[in-house]
């Protein structure tokens, strides 16, 4: 009797999950550069739990992020965002995108780092911009010049998130393919040959 040919893609997810263990994958990153829409992506890639850390403050706090931006102010959001994270890297393996001021906390970082590989989904202002004016839930963007204030934010940040273990430069094409480009990226820092990646994955 044949033996039936192997998958490739699955034996390269196995290997990868493998490697991962109980670790997270965990995006971090500035507002718009994709870390929810393409977590959710990586995380039905490899056949992962998805969760989102600001999706899971909203839902444990009963209301929205600007509401609680609002009513309690942006050190009590962080308050909370650092105590929902830490509680939530319990939980890999799994994919979790975190909000984007996040990995700025030197306690969420370091916990990150123990429990998880973070991967930095970088992209440039342009596009940013482009992608965050078509909704209006962010607070810090309820600026007279979100350009401005997004470009600071680029300047203080960057040289945190660059201490990601990854960093993915992202760009205006399909969702599926940058998060297979995750997926290689993810692979290289686990030492596994490069995994085939479905384009193709359910939408
Ligand atoms: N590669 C892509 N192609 C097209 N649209 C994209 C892509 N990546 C993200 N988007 C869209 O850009 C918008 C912002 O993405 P998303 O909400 O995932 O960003 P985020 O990094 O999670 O931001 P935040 O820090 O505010 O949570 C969403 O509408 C998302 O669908
Ligand atoms: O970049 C930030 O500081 C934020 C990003 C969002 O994900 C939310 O967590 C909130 O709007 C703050
Ligand atoms: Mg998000």
């Amino acid at each position: 009797m044949s033996a039936l040919p192997a998958n490739p893609p699955d034996e390269g997810r196995v290997a990868l999950l493998e490697r991962l263990g109980s670790r997270s994958v965990v995006f971090v990153g500035l507002m718009g550069a994709g870390k929810t829409a393409i977590g959710r992506k990586v995380a039905a890639m490899l056949s992962l739990p998805f969760i989102d850390s600001d999706q899971e403050i909203e839902s444990v706090s009963r209301m929205t992020v600007p509401e609680l931006f609002e009513r309690y102010g942006e050190l009590e959001f962080r308050a909370l965002e650092q105590r929902v994270i830490l509680r939530l890297l319990e939980n890999g393996p799994q994919v979790l995108s975190t909000g984007g001021g996040a990995f700025m906390n030197a306690q969420t970082r370091e916990a990150i780092a123990g429990h998880g590989v973070s991967v930095w989904l970088k992209a440039d202002l342009d596009l940013l911009m482009e992608r965050v004016s078509k909704k209006q839930n962010r607070p810090l963007l309820k600026n007279p010049d979100p350009r401005g204030v997004l470009e600071k934010l680029m300047d203080e940040r960057y040289p945190v998130y660059a201490t990601a273990d990854i960093t993915v430069a992202t760009r205006d094409d399909r969702k599926e393919v940058i998060a297979g480009e995750v997926v290689c990226a993810l692979c290289a820092y686990l030492g596994i040959d490069a995994i085939a990646t479905s384009n193709e994955v359910e939408q």
